[in-house]
């Protein structure tokens, strides 16, 4: 497994209180990871360490297989940013600042700032005075300068804050895009769960400094799958039927009186037709699915465990 970016034990203290804790992430080459928590769980404070803008109190960053240090120049050109609000030469044009940032990384390359442009939908606007842009058009800006120089990896931090519902979607398919068609790697935080769950391959749950839970989207599919719920006296008898005779595998008894069926491949009624030809008591059947915030909130409420 090849890894772009890993922590150890990752701490940053202000005044004396840890904004982050111990935070240990695994990043690995080529995914969507999602940074989720509430305002104020650390995200920012994560980015800011990973790139350089706030130095570490304690643990240790690997980014690209190198340890991370004040000097490591060459590893932070090899990343696109964006953390915190967009700032621009409000006077130049928005190819002006593009130009400008070109320069500035010594990457200097017209064809990817036509490139940029286009797939962020600025292309038509580029001669415009970015102090004419609205917010949303500002945070387009933002990431097309993020990916101009071709980075190995993107770190976004809230990057869609003030768009509209169809650019959201439209940053959701370009973030996906990238990841699939170049290989980037992309670290994207939010405090909005449906956003992550849309996008990301691995999620980490971060709150008060702490992170509770990294964990993949293909662990959480199956802990939000579908299941048949049963509501029985005798759990344990019921297992034993559904195993032994109705050859059922994927079983699990959650409760005093319940009983969960994922992966069912028989109908509901020869379900209860079965159980009860073996003298089981069946108070009630329903078919329910996990939901995701049912799952976060529980990681949120009982401190989880890191995967
Ligand atoms: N420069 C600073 N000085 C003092 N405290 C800070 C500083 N920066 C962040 N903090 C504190 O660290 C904690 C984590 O903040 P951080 O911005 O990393 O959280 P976040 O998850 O990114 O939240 P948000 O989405 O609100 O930005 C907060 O309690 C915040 O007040």
């Amino acid at each position: 497994m090849t890894y772009t970016v890993r922590t150890k034990q990752l701490t940053r203290a202000y005044n004396g209180k840890e904004a982050v804790s111990n935070v240990n992430l695994n990043i690995r080459q080529g995914e969507i990871y999602g940074l989720l928590g509430p305002n104020g769980a650390g995200k920012t404070t994560v980015m800011k360490m990973l790139t350089n803008l706030v130095k570490p109190t304690a643990g240790e960053i690997e980014i690209f297989g190198k340890k991370l240090t004040p000097h490591s120049y060459h590893l932070l050109g090899r990343m696109g940013t964006i953390i915190e609000n967009p700032i621009f030469y409000e006077r130049l044009t928005a190819r002006e600042n593009l130009d400008l940032h070109c320069e500035y990384m010594g990457y200097y390359n017209k064809q990817s700032i036509t490139e940029a442009l286009e797939l962020v939908s600025l292309k038509e606007v580029e001669g415009k005075p970015v102090k004419d842009f609205s917010l949303g058009m500002k945070q387009r800006l933002n990431i097309a300068r993020a990916i101009l120089t071709k980075p190995e990896l993107l770190i976004l931090d809230e990057p869609i804050n003030g768009l509209d519902p169809v650019g959201i979607k439209e940053f959701r398919d370009l973030f996906k895009m990238l990841c699939k068609q170049y290989g980037i790697t992309i670290l994207i935080s939010s405090h909005i769960l449906a956003e992550i769950e849309l996008i990301a391959d691995t999620i980490a749950v971060m709150n008060e400094g702490k992170l509770l839970q990294e964990v993949s989207m293909d662990h959480i599919a199956q802990q939000t799958a579908e299941y048949i719920e049963l509501t029985t006296p005798s759990t344990h008898k019921a297992a034993y039927v559904l195993e032994n005779y109705l050859n059922l595998t994927n079983i699990r008894i959650t409760g005093d009186a319940e009983l969960r069926i994922y992966d069912c491949p028989i109908s509901q009624s020869e379900l209860m037709k079965g159980l009860v030809l073996h003298e089981v008591e069946l108070e009630a059947v329903h078919q329910k699915k996990g939901s995701l915030e049912d799952y976060f909130l529980s990681i949120l409420k009982g401190g989880g465990t890191v995967a």
